[in-house]
């Protein structure tokens, strides 16, 4: 028998596959203490959540049987996937299932903030009819910017259109072509936070988009602009908006998320002009419903040993299968996140080039990794190991693999190039003996960078006294530089400059760098997972 436990509300309707199945014993027990849960947890094959319990590594390494922990939702924000990983658990979730309920919630926040309908709602409750403090604002002809337009966003635009909504949208994966399909206008976000009356968030929370509604971008937004969140708290700044919406410049803001929760006590929550819900983006039944049988059906599926689509996490590398190839996993990743974070504009191509001796392996695991790492810049944990390909084919990115003998002087190189709708960013990488994974070219230089930690890396003229600049400006912002790397074609004339940095470049400081004569682009690259 295996023992699966449910620790948060889940459609028991929808746990239908797992309460029939002969072979699975299942208790349902939410509410539990952290306590509580440890106690138990080493019981248990399978662990079922929706957000509310903290899956920590210390309950991951108390489930001594645990083979798989299923999420009733997109998020997995609230397990530890490493430690998950760390102990060959697989973790799944249920993306599809609550699109529309989300998409449906944002699009009732915008309205009800454009209307005041909470406000107005609360003191109509308490006995004050009261109609001239609540004069709201039409969303005919106004300016939405949607920022993500994955799943949720692309239904947010399509209601938004029925509302005769001018629509500007930003997504690094979409085309022109699926921008049309939905009426929308391409954008930058830049553009859309100087031009939009309402600007709703409907990305991941990553590096990239942790805080990127900010004091800086406030100060340029329209004054009166409405902000919808139904994504992840800590995507807007929730201490800027506080200041934003006290200085006038936000007229309102529609929050179902918070970067602390339960957000009880949130100062923002004090301010009239914020509707608030306690993250109920996918609390409906049939969200709840559908999001319960993909769960379940993939929790039974994963414990009868059967096929999955879901897997959010590497716990279940056939690594048999690649031995050889191990050495090269994490080079590949890290060569798909640089090119990632050094390229602008949407992903449309991928080509990876296989170079000497590794060309005689079967390199298949090996591109899943730099897909992995290219696409999970902005994807997050949506992309793994085992949906790369698909995720990549969902997001449009044409994948080319090509193996060669030529490698240009080294033993064996990984090459790949990036084609965006604006540039093409090429970068290679090969592991040397003794020196282990290098990262040996960047755009067509040569360099020797380690892939690790924080790097720094400018384009910029080859004239002397650039690289001094560069490393005055990082010692009077206390930033140390462990390594240091120049590569030129010819000289006097643009090179490339890799510095290995202690810790993350700030913005500030990102800014005056590239305000240097002679500096043509700078990139803050961060390779540390
Ligand atoms: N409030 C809720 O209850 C609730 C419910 C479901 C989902 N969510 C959250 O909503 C978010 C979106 O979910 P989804 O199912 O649409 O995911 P999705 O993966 O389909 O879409 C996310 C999109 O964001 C884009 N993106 C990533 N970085 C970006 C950036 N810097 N700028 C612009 N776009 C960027 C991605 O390319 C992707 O297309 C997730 O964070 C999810 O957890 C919240
Ligand atoms: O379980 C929930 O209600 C939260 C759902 C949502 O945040 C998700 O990421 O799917």
């Amino acid at each position: 028998m295996f023992k699966v436990l449910v620790s948060d509300p889940i459609s028991d309707v929808g746990l239908k596959s797992l309460i029939e199945d002969p072979m699975v014993d299942l208790t349902i027990q939410t509410g539990l203490e952290k306590e509580q849960l440890l106690n138990i947890i080493g019981n248990f094959d399978a662990l079922l959540v929706r957000s509310q319990t903290k899956v920590t590594a210390e309950v991951i390494n108390a489930g001594k049987n645990l083979k798989v922990i299923g999420r009733a939702g997109v998020g997995v924000d609230n397990i530890d996937l490493d430690a998950a990983t760390d102990r060959g658990i697989l973790v799944i979730n249920a993306p599809d299932g609550n699109t529309i309920s989300t998409a449906e919630h944002a699009f009732a926040m915008l309205i009800s903030m454009a209307r005041n309908i909470p406000q107005a709602h609360g003191k109509l409750k308490h006995g004050v009819w009261d109609r001239k403090n609540f004069t709201g604002v039409e969303l005919n002809k106004k300016v939405l910017g949607v920022v993500g337009v994955g799943r949720i966003g692309a239904e947010v635009a399509k209601r938004a259109k029925a509302f005769n909504m001018d629509i500007l949208g930003f997504d690094p994966f979409m085309s022109q072509e699926r921008a049309e399909q939905l009426g929308i206008t391409l954008a930058s976000v830049e553009q859309i936070f100087e031009k939009a009356d309402f600007v709703t968030f409907h990305t991941p929370l990553t590096k990239e988009t942790k805080y990127m509604l900010d004091k800086p971008q406030f100060a340029k937004m329209k004054k009166g602009v409405r902000i919808v969140n139904c994504a992840r708290g800590g995507i807007v700044n929730e201490e800027a908006l506080y200041d934003a919406i006290k200085e006038g410049i936000v007229a309102g803001a529609a929050l179902d998320v918070f970067e602390e929760e339960p957000a009880v006590g949130n100062p923002l929550l004090e301010l009239p002009q914020l509707v608030a819900t306690p993250h109920l983006g996918a609390s409906t039944e049939e969200a709840q419903l559908n999001v319960a049988i993909d769960v379940a059906e993939e929790v039974a599926n994963v414990l009868h040993g059967k096929g999955f689509k879901n897997a959010v996490n590497l716990a279940i590398l056939p690594e048999e299968d690649f031995a050889e190839l191990k050495p090269y996993l994490k080079l590949g990743q890290k060569l798909g996140s640089l090119a990632a974070q050094i390229s602008t504009g949407r992903i449309e191509k991928l080509e990876i080039t296989y170079a000497g001796n590794i060309a005689d392996l079967k390199c298949e695991p090996l591109s899943r990794y730099i897909i992995r790492g290219l696409l999970s810049y902005h994807l997050a944990d949506d992309v793994n190991y085992i949906n790369a390909y698909k995720a990549a084919k969902s997001k449009h990115v044409e994948i080319v693999e090509s193996k060669t003998h030529t490698s240009k002087g080294f033993a064996n190189l990984v090459s790949i190039s990036v084609k965006t709708a604006n540039e093409y960013i090429q970068v290679a990488g090969s592991l040397l003996n003794g020196y282990g994974a290098k990262i040996v070219n960047i755009n067509g230089y040569t360099v020797d960078a380690n892939p690790v930690g924080n790097l720094l890396l400018a384009q910029h003229t080859d004239k002397p006294g650039i690289i001094g600049i560069v490393g005055t400006m990082l010692g009077e912002a206390d930033i140390n530089i462990a390594t240091m790397q120049v590569g030129r074609k010819v000289a006097g004339g643009d090179a490339v400059m890799v510095l290995g940095v202690d810790k993350r470049i700030p913005e500030d400081v990102v800014k005056k760098l590239e305000a240097v004569s002679g500096i043509n682009s700078i990139f803050n690259v961060d390779l540390q997972n």
